[in-house]
């Protein structure tokens, strides 16, 4: 079976997105994959992020000559919507040039944790277009977040931060 549009209209429905939103933050994840700079790996990806308001704000890896520098285009994205403003996420996109598609590391999933729910979906597609799609909770189980330091905080009595 081919799991192409159909299947995208399948999650639009589920998720509530409308399959324009959902189109466009594909197109843009796959654009901004052509704004990687990744010459050491040659791996390119792009990652779009749609903001509760409608906006979306991409992201790409960015790579260093010292290797362990660079940062990936899911952290990109979402650090480029946060400082311009946005703190409310509907989903995240992410494309790369490879099949099946590739799925956000380790370190991007806990990033992702930090600012969007757990039941945001994360749409993957692969280099033909073909889309595998998870909430984050899927990709992140038993997950630590910034509600866990607030329990912290309130049973300590420093929830004032100033110790
Ligand atoms: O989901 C992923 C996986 C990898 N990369 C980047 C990091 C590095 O620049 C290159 C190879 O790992 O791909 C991402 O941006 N997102
Ligand atoms: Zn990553």
């Amino acid at each position: 079976m081919h799991p192409g549009p159909d299947q995208e209209t399948k999650a639009s429905e589920q998720f509530g997105l409308d399959d324009r939103s959902l189109e466009q933050l594909k197109e843009k994840a796959v654009a901004a994959k052509g704004r990687a700079y990744c010459p050491y790996s040659h791996f390119r990806v792009g990652a779009a992020l749609l903001s509760a308001d409608g906006s979306i704000i991409v992201g790409a890896n960015v790579e260093n000559a010292s290797y362990p520098v660079g940062t990936c285009a899911e952290r990109c994205a979402l650090a480029t919507a946060v400082t311009g403003g946005h703190t409310s996420f509907k989903a995240l996109a992410v494309a790369t040039d490879i099949t099946p598609s590739a799925s956000p590391c380790g370190m991007c999933r806990q990033f992702i944790r930090e600012f969007c729910s757990l039941e945001m979906p994360v749409f993957m597609y692969d280099r033909d277009g073909r889309v595998v799609v998870r909430t984050l909770e899927k990709l992140l189980p038993m997950s630590f977040g910034p509600e866990d330091l607030k329990g912290a905080a309130l049973e300590s009595g420093t929830e004032s931060g100033t110790g």
